[in-house]
């Protein structure tokens, strides 16, 4: 390894290497003297370099160095003080060809033209920083920074640069990175290789890029597409992806590590990402690509290293590569390829940009827009996609069209595009006509050339979660400046009083938890009607769902009629006859007890289709007036009722499905309305983005019985539930954060989950009530929901008391110390000393979970079992949570009076009935 390292990391072998006259040795050297047989052509002319003569710019004004932007780098070239002797293999080459020759001549051509470059221009003094400043105490040490090898040096040099003749010498002369290259050769035959592969044009280099010094494009913009032109020299086109093919060998393994080039895409095996890639002074860029700007879809990966790169090189290594990936000048993101509101950015606007207090996040080369009132920033031509801090000098004044919007309505002169006007909808903001709305960062919303504030945009839960349904943006906390925070607060505050009764309930679980269920119940039970939109949707879901149960009973009914005819062969076979008697029989089995009219066949394989498709959704509730009248005909039909009296054997259909299909005609019909009973039943996603709210007041009632301390006279209890699917939560929950100010958690899970499992795409399984215990923590220890009190639900607690005999809960194996033993006496419902094993299991589950969530948080976590379809489990889950948040404000009261609070734990009643 470290032979290697030496071989092609001159900085890491020189740091390791006693000699420290060695740390400047560059490597390109003189010639030895020429012994051949006489030549009939000319000897190629080296010219010398004074190294006297060399510029060298002066500091930068230090406003300029402001965090690792793209300031170009002026590189002084290195003084060859190489004693070492480590010259063999250039000298070899140079015996192949006078490369050492030309390749000192394009030095001079640098040297000289750098030189008239500064002269000429004089703008590298104050705008460019000088290499000693930056990275003198390094370079000493460093490969890529410093001057070390002769690669480096012509590279920065030309990155650095302004000139264009200069691109066109470097178009014409030979690389110095043959030089280089030659230093990770390992053998003679692979150097001649390599050079003959060069000769044959099959290495050809692409031109090295000439880097602007970016602060000059703002002061003269006209200039700025002969900037472009300069700035992008043509990119090496993108490698075609072929899987696990090294670009090099071309040896494919489909599941080895790959280096992939940062600019071209080509991907190296670790044999020969080392050869391709060089000492890296640009980070991961194949050779060729060197000195070109990165495809900008790698940006995210920069300065990531990847396993491959650890394992092959040492940290320092690795390191060194990593932060010249980072920090050298090509590789930055070009500011004036960013435009904003039509303006390319100038260094200095980006600078403002990325170090605002709330940036905007991946920035990439593009057209952007921004509000500066409000802070939106969207890309051109789309909704805003963040709100980034306000009043930033970025940009000229926004154009009216430059989101798209074709609403007539402007905010901060904008038109805006339909997702925000429902988000002005949302946020209770109702207008007339084509009005213009001035909305200020804090989300204060103004009428154009009024004072009064109409409404606020982030005030209303409704707003954030349509934002969050729409890829809208929200407000980042840290988006106000200093001061606005506190007004904020104080508006809270004043909320909170208002609503100082209203306490939060945070209703969610895993998929098919019950959640939504539970939710409906709670509508039902406390007369929060449902809204037409809601019983609209509500009623289309039904529908939907009845058509996919019948392509369940239809798929069954091919299996019972093949069922049949096997039967019917395996008779057949039983007892031989004539072949006329048997073709007959074959005629009759056409016409078994499942078999349809043409009509019903035609319908049958169509619905099957379509639901197979997945076509459901897009053609139901449209179609139903068209097809109403054939469900009644299927229903009417005496083979389909024969199908649907065997529907318990058909796993697939769920058990709910029998609920609706006893009435299917009914349902199909256009004028059909769900009664409270259907919705509560309808299953299915019932909001869009898998959030609903609804306030209700738990009325007082006499079985509120786990406090004596009731009072008589207080009001009924206004509470708000809010119901969010897991799956909403995103990205490790981060969604959570918008239920900030919950006061209780409601945290469900169905009890059949222990014996259900999920299958990934590679068909690994996974305990579905494992799954739930990783959401339960991830939730108890969101920074969110830190001081939250929690109540488990567990729910379909009937289920579990159908299936807990014949499927016993240790099946998971969280659970494999579950070992009830029994009474022998038969189970009596009403008895608390002697509960049912569905009970000592729910207790035996709930326990679990205490103990997980006590060694999570040290606190205590509430429990209750409950079946979402019944009424009366569902209220008495929710009055538990009513007791468990009055408790807690009483033990506050009570903790001020210096008391004990212990007699009014409500856990120990979780498990009173
Ligand atoms: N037997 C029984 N079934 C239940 C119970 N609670 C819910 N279900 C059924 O379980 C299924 C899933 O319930 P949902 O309320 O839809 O669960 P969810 O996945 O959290 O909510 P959605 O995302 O809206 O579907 C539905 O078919 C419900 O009818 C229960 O306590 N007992
Ligand atoms: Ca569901």
């Amino acid at each position: 390894m470290t032979s290697v390292l030496r071989n092609f990391w001159p900085g890491a072998s020189s740091s390791k290497n006693d000699d420290h006259d060695d740390e400047y040795s560059v490597e390109y050297s003189f010639a030895v003297e020429y012994s051949g047989p006489p030549l009939s052509h000319e000897i190629p002319q080296v010219v010398p370099v004074d190294v006297r003569r060399i510029p060298t710019a002066a500091v930068a004004a230090n406003a300029v160095i402001i965090r690792n932007l793209a300031i170009p780098v002026l590189q002084p070239i290195g003084r060859k003080s190489d004693k070492s002797g480590n010259n063999s293999s250039i000298e070899r080459k140079l015996s192949t060809g006078s490369r050492v020759g030309e390749s000192v001549r394009d030095r001079g051509v640098y040297s000289s033209k750098l030189e008239s470059f500064s002269e000429k221009e004089g703008v590298l003094e104050g705008r460019s920083v000088d290499a000693h400043n930056v990275f003198g105490e390094s370079s000493s040490s460093s490969g890529t920074m410093g001057f070390s090898d002769g690669r480096d040096d012509s590279n920065q040099l030309s990155g650095s640069s302004d000139c264009e003749e200069m691109e066109e010498e470097n178009k014409a002369n030979v690389s110095n990175d043959d030089l280089s290259e030659t230093t990770t050769c390992n053998s003679i035959e692979e150097l001649e290789e390599e050079c003959e592969a060069e000769a044959s044009g099959a290495a050809s280099r692409a031109p090295v890029v000439t880097f602007r010094d970016l602060s000059l494009t703002d002061s003269a913009s006209e200039e700025s597409d002969q900037d472009e032109a300069a700035m992008s020299p043509e990119r090496p086109g993108l490698v075609e992806d072929v899987k696990g093919l090294c670009h090099r060998c071309c040896r494919k393994e489909r599941f080895a590590d790959r280096e992939v080039c940062i600019v071209c895409n080509a991907k190296y095996c670790s044999r020969c990402v080392l050869r391709a890639m060089g000492s890296m002074p640009e980070g991961r860029k194949c050779n060729p690509c060197i000195g070109h700007r990165i495809h900008e879809p790698k940006r995210g990966t920069l300065g990531k290293s990847s396993r491959m790169m650890k394992k092959m090189l040492t940290r320092d290594a690795v390191k060194k590569i990593m932060s010249a990936e980072l920090s050298c000048p090509v590789n930055q993101l070009p500011p004036h390829l960013i435009y904003v509101n039509d303006k390319p950015l100038s260094i200095e606007e980006l600078v403002t940009l990325q170090s605002c207090s709330n940036p905007p996040k991946k920035l990439r080369p593009g057209r952007y827009w921004y509000d500066k009132v409000s802070g939106f920033w969207g890309k051109e031509g789309e909704p805003p996609c963040q709100i980034i801090s306000p009043l930033l000098q970025t940009g000229y004044q926004i154009r009216r069209d430059v989101s798209n919007g074709a609403t007539n309505v402007l905010i901060n002169g904008r038109e805006i595009t339909n997702r925000e006007l429902w988000l002005l909808w949302a946020a209770g903001i109702r207008y007339e006509g084509e009005p213009h709305f001035w909305i200020s960062a804090d989300g204060s919303c103004k009428l154009e050339g009024m004072n009064n504030v109409i409404a606020k945009l982030w005030e209303k839960k409704q707003a954030k979660m349509l934002c969050m349904a729409l890829s809208l943006p929200l407000p980042s906390s840290r988006a106000n400046p200093a001061g606005e925070d506190s007004v904020r607060e104080r508006e809270n505050v004043a909320m909170r009083i208002e609503r100082s009764m209203m306490y939060k309930l945070l209703l969610v679980g895993c998929d098919q938890s019950g959640t939504s269920t539970i939710f409906k119940q709670a509508k039902i039970l406390y007369n929060v009607p449902f809204s037409e939109d809601e019983k609209q949707n509500i009623k289309n879901m039904i529908q939907r769902n009845l058509y996919r149960y019948i392509s369940i009973l239809l798929e069954g009914r091919e299996h019972f009629r093949e069922e049949d005819a096997m039967d019917l062969r395996r008779r057949r076979a039983d007892k031989p006859g004539p072949s006329v008697v048997k073709e007959e029989s074959d005629h009759v089995d056409e016409k078994n007890a499942y078999s349809f009219s043409r009509n019903l066949e035609n319908f049958s394989s169509w619905l099957q289709q379509i639901t197979m498709t997945g076509n459901l959704e897009a053609i139901f509730p449209a179609a139903t007036r068209e097809y109403s009248p054939l469900v009644e005909e299927l229903w009417k039909d005496k083979a389909f009722q024969a199908i649907y009296k065997r529907r318990n054997e058909l796993p697939m259909l769920p058990r709910v499905a029998n609920y609706f299909l006893d009435r299917a005609v009914e349902i199909s019909r256009m004028d059909y309305e769900p009664s409270e009973l259907d919705i509560l039943y309808a299953d299915g996603v019932t909001s869009s983005n898998g959030v609903a709210s609804m306030e209700f007041s738990l009325p007082k009632s006499s079985q509120d019985g786990y406090m004596e301390t009731l009072d008589h006279n207080e009001p009924p209890l206004s509470c708000e539930l809010i119901r969010v699917h897991a799956n909403s939560l995103g990205v490790n929950c981060k969604w959570l954060e918008m239920f900030e100010d919950s006061d209780l958690v409601l945290f469900c899970i169905s009890l059949t989950e222990y014996a259900e499992y999920h299958e990934d795409i590679n068909g690994t399984r996974s305990n579905k009530l494992l799954e739930t215990k990783r959401l339960f923590e991830r939730i108890i220890t969101h920074p969110t929901l830190a001081d939250k009190q929690f109540l488990l639900i567990l729910n379909k607690f009937d289920l579990l008391d159908e299936m807990i005999y014949e499927t016993p809960l240790s099946q998971c194996e969280w659970f494999q110390d579950f070992n009830p033993v029994m009474s022998k006496h038969p189970h009596n419902p009403n008895s608390n000393n002697n509960p049912s094993l569905a009970q000592r299991a729910s207790h035996y589950v709930g326990v679990k979970f205490k103990r997980l969530f006590y060694s999570l948080t040290g606190r205590k976590l509430f429990v209750v079992q409950a079946t979402g379809l019944e009424a009366d489990s569902v209220d008495k889950a929710l009055r538990y949570g009513k007791e468990i948040l009055k408790w807690e404000d009483e033990r506050h009261t009570v903790s001020m009076n210096q008391d004990s609070s212990e007699s009014f734990d409500p856990s120990s009643s979780a498990y009173t009935s």
